[in-house]
């Protein structure tokens, strides 16, 4: 595309066939060597945008340009990432003094394009924290490769974020979870990573972290013992539960064959995200703290009369009922995150 949206061809001339160079051709001169030779019109900035759509990996200055955009834009430093899962938007929606940036208008981010994703990525003060939440995340099945999946939790790293807050929808595949539980995260099983998927694959940027990173402990233990406390106080800790997730790649449910071989793997819940930006925040050192909202029951039975299918309506709907318990786990634990002082403080090293 040239700037003016139109298609320049292969020969230089433009689709319209009338002239061999664009109008405002002259005020492309500065085009860059990798641009000239493939006779594109593009400024440096419109081909540097365009390498980085196409690009799975986004280099570390990117990411650093993308973080100042919002760090500047809304004039805070975020210390908490909060990622909404399916249908639990409103996490974001309790952020007071909230600056709200849509995905489209950040430059170089993706876009959202699953129904109960609004693509907004909203920072502001959520008890007395500064947070930023993405309100749509990533899937690999919409077509984005995992590292741009999690791209936006790099991001969050260069805000300054140090405590990852990952929620999601899934299905429950213990035979004990029951629809509209909260299932706290403390593994996985990486079926994407199984296959040789990483958010990692590619080049190494150790101002990141380094080559191979070690994922035992990821999931935060201190954190998960404080939800495990907030659940009592709240009087869910029936309806709570500790567990393994598992990410597919989806857009489809699962067989009842692949549940039966995900539960002999000891996979409590699954779903379609998580796994990947969980990876992207051990690798940069980022505290995890991870829950699933169980939104319907995994039939294992080829038997079972009960009508079992999983939908995205089902989905939303569960998400929709269960926000407020939702909301108010996250509050309460991000209070008591602020009552703690910030890492790398010496009275830091000793808690969480
Ligand atoms: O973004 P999450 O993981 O919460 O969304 C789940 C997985 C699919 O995107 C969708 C399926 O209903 O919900
Ligand atoms: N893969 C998967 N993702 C989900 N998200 C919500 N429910 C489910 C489910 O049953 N399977």
């Amino acid at each position: 595309m040239t700037g003016s949206g139109k298609v320049a061809t292969s020969n230089g001339n433009h689709s319209n066939g009338h002239s061999n160079k664009p109008a405002d051709y002259t005020a492309r001169e500065n085009q860059t060597d990798e641009a000239k030779k493939i006779q594109c019109y593009l400024t440096p900035e419109e081909f540097r945008a365009v390498r980085i759509m196409q690009e799975d990996t986004y280099p570390y200055e990117v990411i650093q340009e993308i973080a100042d955009f919002i760090v500047k834009g809304s004039g805070m430093r975020p210390r908490i990432g909060i990622i909404c899962g399916s249908g639990l938007g409103s996490l974001a929606d309790i952020i007071q003094d909230a600056k709200v940036f849509e995905y489209e208008k950040i430059p170089n981010f993706p876009v959202s394009t699953v129904e109960g994703h609004a693509g907004k990525l909203v920072v502001g003060n959520l008890e007395g924290a500064c947070v930023m939440a993405m309100q749509g995340r990533f899937h690999f099945y919409e077509g984005y490769p995992l590292a741009k999946c999690s791209m936006p939790v790099r991001v969050m790293k260069l805000c300054g974020v140090e405590y990852l807050f990952a929620t999601n929808a899934a299905g429950g595949i213990n035979p004990k979870y029951m629809v509209g539980d909260i299932m706290l995260m403390h593994d996985h099983v990486n079926m994407l990573g199984f296959a040789g998927n990483s958010p990692l694959q590619g080049p190494n940027d150790p101002r990141f972290g380094p080559r191979f990173p070690a994922l035992v402990n990821s999931y935060n233990k201190d954190l998960i013992n404080k939800a495990l406390e907030i659940g009592k106080a709240m009087g869910i800790e029936s309806n709570m539960h500790v567990g393994v997730y598992s990410c597919l790649g989806g857009p489809t449910y699962e067989t009842i064959a692949e549940l039966k071989a995900l539960r002999l793997m000891g996979v409590d819940a699954v779903g379609m995200s998580t796994v990947h930006e969980v990876i992207t925040a051990r690798h940069c050192d980022m505290k995890v703290f991870a829950f699933s909202l169980i939104t319907n029951k995994c039939s294992i039975e080829y038997d079972d009369k009960r009508d079992q299918e999983a939908n995205h309506e089902e989905v939303m709907a569960v998400a929709k009922n269960r926000q407020k318990a939702c909301c108010e786990l996250v509050s309460r634990l991000i209070r008591e995150i602020h009552a703690m002082p910030p890492s790398g403080t010496q009275a830091a090293k000793t808690g969480v």
